[in-house]
């Protein structure tokens, strides 16, 4: 669309003190990481066949799936151009990768997603040399996805039915299916689009079950795609977002794979039987771990596409004069509305940083893991827990308030911020549902609480507990030193409570994984535990208000610097240029509803009756 840009955007960006270039090298971890995105972007961006006609809001189900899978083996060829180029498209020190671009292309979700992202992950990272020999090659014929979640068993995945028995007779496992809570259910692009699949089981050897692990099955015929022999496989039906996922179904009639296909990076199943334990129990988990700590990044991502609809917006919604002898103002200028909208930002910045952070801890760890240590492994799960639990909840609350903030045409597609509601929303269950994971951290926090009350040594991380006990903390004090103090007053203070309530539920005679039920409210809530006073809060409200009306003039630039590009931001609300009227008449006209003056369904129903005593 041509045309001017919106007189108040164009002021808003001449009121911006900071350079917003500067900003988005920030962002992107370097000016040549700016660079680098902006040529995948352009290059990705100009194939024409990736955007559609018709908005995809008017196709069926069966429609939306087969545009998006078009789509997606377009995407799957440019990325291995793109590898075969040596340029690396997966770094999640930035969102400089074709993921964020994918947005755009699919305004919704590609269905090879967990084929790009977990499937090909978890080969890399669980299966051994040869495996990954044979398996990782560029001209693979598979298609795959990752398998784990049943119909009775997604959280608690020792619960996990489908099973894995060797066979020495013949070399090989055998899958299978005992019952209907055993099918799989869930897993990205099972339902059409796969042929093959990792799939999490519990493997028996002689009658010994050794517990959960991943083997890799094939499902569908290479060349006719038709599912092979023994497999019950299909889609599992529309869902509140992550449509043109094909998530899908699928169980096992004793289904034959070679020995081999088991995982062996960590652990072996030897021909005659003998089992071979990983150096760490909980290693088969890491593709879970992963994928929890690059949510972290991908959710800041959709907060920055939220707060950059909703600011943009805001600059050029005008609504009810402030004094009534003004004209109307920009909505923006409202400081409720400031209230709403700034902190999408700035919980962007947050979880961006501390994605970052978190994936460069995960390198580290992986390294010490290949490397025989296991030491850093739980802290850092317990903080891929409590993080991914967190900004996956945060994501979805504030891009539901930036929804909000755009009144009534927040609520149309167009806008598309139902559709990133939608996809934030199903993180906050997915890889790990929120309580589940948070209590995962809470166990972690539970033990060295322990060690704190029985005076026994702590590591560095936990000296704060022994502060607390010792009540070492200072009083309040409003600095970013003083906030952190805060928080640690908070994370001890709601730890000792949880921690007293499972001791006294031990004094009763519970056991403790009873006792730890009854405890678990308090475990995941935060509490009042905190050095802070009234009189504190209040000069903590007045800061903040005079921070708002800090950030109002530079609202625009802040979201500018984000860089996300009109093709990928797909909403009416929130193009560069402001021009949110004419964007939304446009769309109004895609509708299929417009495209006859009158309907037919005027002369089969509505003229019957309301003609009826005039005929
Ligand atoms: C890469 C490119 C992608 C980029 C794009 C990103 C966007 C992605 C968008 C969409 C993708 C959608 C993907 C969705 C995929 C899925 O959902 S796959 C299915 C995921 N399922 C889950 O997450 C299940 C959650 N449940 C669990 O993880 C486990 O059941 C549990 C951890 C809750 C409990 O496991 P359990 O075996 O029962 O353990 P416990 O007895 O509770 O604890 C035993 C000890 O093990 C430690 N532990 C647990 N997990 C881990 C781990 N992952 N790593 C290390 N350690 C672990 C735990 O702390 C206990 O330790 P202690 O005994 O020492 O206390
Ligand atoms: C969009 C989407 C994509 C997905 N993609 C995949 C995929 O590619 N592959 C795959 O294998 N799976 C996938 N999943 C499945 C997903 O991982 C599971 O749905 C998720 O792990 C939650 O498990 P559940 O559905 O069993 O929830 P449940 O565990 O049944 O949760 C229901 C409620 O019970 C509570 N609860 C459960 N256990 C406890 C406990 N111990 N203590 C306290 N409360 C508890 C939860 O807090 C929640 O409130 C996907 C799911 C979605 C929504």
């Amino acid at each position: 669309m041509g045309g001017r840009v919106n007189e108040d955007l164009i002021k808003e960006r001449r009121k911006c003190t900071f350079d917003i270039k500067e900003l988005t090298h920030i962002i992107d971890c370097g000016e040549e990481n700016t660079i680098k995105r902006k040529q995948i972007d352009n290059y990705i961006l100009n194939i024409k066949e990736l955007w559609d006609d018709v908005p995809e809001e008017y196709l069926s189900h069966k429609e939306r799936y087969e545009n998006a899978i078009k789509k997606a083996f377009i995407v799957l060829k440019v990325l291995r151009q793109l590898h075969t180029g040596n340029i690396q498209i997966t770094d999640h020190r930035t969102p400089t990768n074709v993921y964020s671009i994918q947005d755009g292309i699919f305004r919704n979700v590609n269905p090879l997603l967990i084929h790009i992202g977990l499937f090909w992950s978890t080969i890399a990272a669980q299966a051994s040399t040869e495996q990954q020999a044979e398996w990782l090659q560029p001209d693979s014929s598979m298609i795959g996805t990752y398998v784990q979640t049943e119909l009775g068993h997604g959280s608690f995945i020792r619960g996990i039915e489908t099973t894995a028995t060797y066979d020495s007779t013949t070399d090989e496992f055998i899958l299978h299916t005992p019952r209907l809570s055993a099918y799989k259910w869930w897993p990205g692009g099972l339902g059409n689009t796969a042929n093959a699949c990792l799939v999490m089981a519990q493997l028996y050897i002689n009658g010994t079950c050794h517990g959960l692990h991943i083997f890799l099955a094939q499902i569908r015929d290479f060349d006719t795609h038709k599912p092979l022999p023994g497999i019950k496989v299909g889609e599992i039906g529309p869902k509140m977002g992550f449509n043109t996922a094909d998530n899908g179904f699928l169980g096992f009639d004793n289904h034959r794979i070679p020995r081999t296909n088991m995982l062996m990076k960590n652990v072996q199943v030897l021909r005659d039987g003998t089992y071979v334990k990983p150096k760490h129990d909980k290693l088969t988990y890491g593709s879970m771990l992963l994928t929890r700590v690059t949510l972290i990044s991908d959710l800041a991502y959709q907060l920055s596409k939220a707060a950059t609809i909703a600011v943009r917006y805001s600059a050029v919604r005008r609504q009810s004069p402030i004094k009534s002898n003004e004209p109307e103002r920009q909505i923006l200028d409202f400081v409720s509305q400031q209230h709403k909208l700034f902190i999408t930002i700035a919980s962007s910045h947050v979880y961006r940083v501390v994605g970052l952070w978190m994936w460069n801890s995960h390198k580290r760890v992986t390294a010490d893991i290949h490397e025989g240590n296991m030491g850093q492994l739980p802290e850092l799960h317990a903080l891929a827990c409590c993080l991914k639990a967190i900004s996956s909840r945060d994501a979805s609350a504030l891009v539901e308030q930036c929804r909000l903030a755009c009144g009534g045409h927040g609520y149309m597609m167009a806008s598309n911020l139902p559709q990133i509601y939608a996809y934030t929303t199903a993180a906050v269950t997915y890889e790990g549902e929120y309580t589940v994971l948070l209590l995962q951290t809470a166990r972690y926090l539970v033990k060295f609480w322990r060690l704190a009350a029985e005076h026994k040594p702590l590591p560095q991380n936990f000296a704060y507990f022994e502060d607390y006990i010792k009540k070492n903390f200072e009083q309040w004090r409003n600095s970013p030193e003083g906030i952190i103090e805060g928080f640690k007053a908070i994370v001890a203070g709601k730890t000792k409570a949880a921690y007293d309530t499972l001791q006294c539920n031990l004094r009763n005679g519970r056991e403790f994984e009873e006792a730890w039920n009854m405890a678990s409210v308090q475990l995941t809530n935060a509490s009042e535990y905190s050095t802070i006073s009234r009189n504190d809060i209040e000069a903590l409200q007045s800061r903040y208000e005079e921070l708002l009306a800090l950030i109002r003039p530079n609202a625009v630039g802040l979201v500018d610097a984000f860089d996300i590009r009109d093709e990928v931001l797909c909403s009416t609300l929130g193009a560069y240029d402001g021009r949110v009227y004419e964007r939304m008449m446009e769309e109004a006209s895609k509708s299929p509803l417009n495209e006859d003056v009158v309907n037919e369904s005027f002369h089969k129903y509505i003229r019957p009756v309301t003609m009826k005593n005039k005929l």
